[in-house]
């Protein structure tokens, strides 16, 4: 790709307006995507982090499931944080039993798998693939991730606690996930390599 990718956020719920700023950051055209339309033209896909219910209901309302399956099919590259992340899960624990998903990742995820334990809280943690400090990563009734499928490779556990050892950042080709919210904590490194990402599959 020579230009600038065009990255879209979906728009249904969440915290749409903090991933279209890193994007913008990490040096990709963002945009809000809510219409068909506005799909088919963005190079990729952000899924914010918000409520997984609530998206998989307006992703029906707004007839993006279908649409959102066939560029996933055909290579899009996606990345989800938190409910995002749940967005991309072929299989969901603890979930609603009408939530459905994309056609996304292959793994399990947990919902509010941390809340058990306390509804939010920050570790830090190192992804591979991306160099300097690990993350400062913020968790809010976050999802982690139980079983990976072949091909879809580990990126960041979390060290230390109780949590020690629970996956919570994946990727499986083009398609990226993390339990955690970079959106949130002005560290653009993880848009930064879903950008490069883009910029690759194009
Ligand atoms: N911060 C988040 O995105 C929370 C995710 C939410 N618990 C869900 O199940 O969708």
């Amino acid at each position: 790709m020579s230009g600038t990718p065009v990255i879209g956020v979906l728009a249904l719920q969440g915290d749409v307006r903090e991933h279209v700023a890193a994007l913008a950051a990490a040096g990709a055209q963002a945009v809000p995507v809510r219409r068909t339309q506005e799909l088919d033209a963005v190079d990729a896909l952000v899924i914010p982090g918000g409520e997984s219910t609530t998206m998989s209901r307006l992703a029906d309302v707004f007839e993006l499931r279908e649409p959102i399956d066939k560029r996933i099919a055909g290579g899009m590259p996606v990345y989800g944080s938190c409910a995002g992340m749940i967005m991309l899960a072929t299989e969901v624990l603890d979930g609603r039993p009408d939530q459905r998903g994309f056609d996304g990742i292959s793994m399990t995820v947990r919902r509010n798998a941390f809340g058990r334990q306390v509804d939010s809280f920050e570790a830090p943690v190192a992804i591979n693939g991306i160099a300097g400090e690990p993350f400062h990563a913020v968790f809010i009734r976050a999802p982690w991730v139980e079983r990976v499928g072949e091909g879809v490779e580990v990126l960041g556990q979390v060290t230390d606690g109780p949590s020690a050892g629970r996956i919570v950042a994946v990727r499986q080709g083009n398609l990226l996930a993390t339990s955690f919210h970079p959106e949130l904590t002005g560290d653009v490194r993880l848009h930064r390599y879903f950008v490069d990402l883009v910029r690759a599959a194009a």
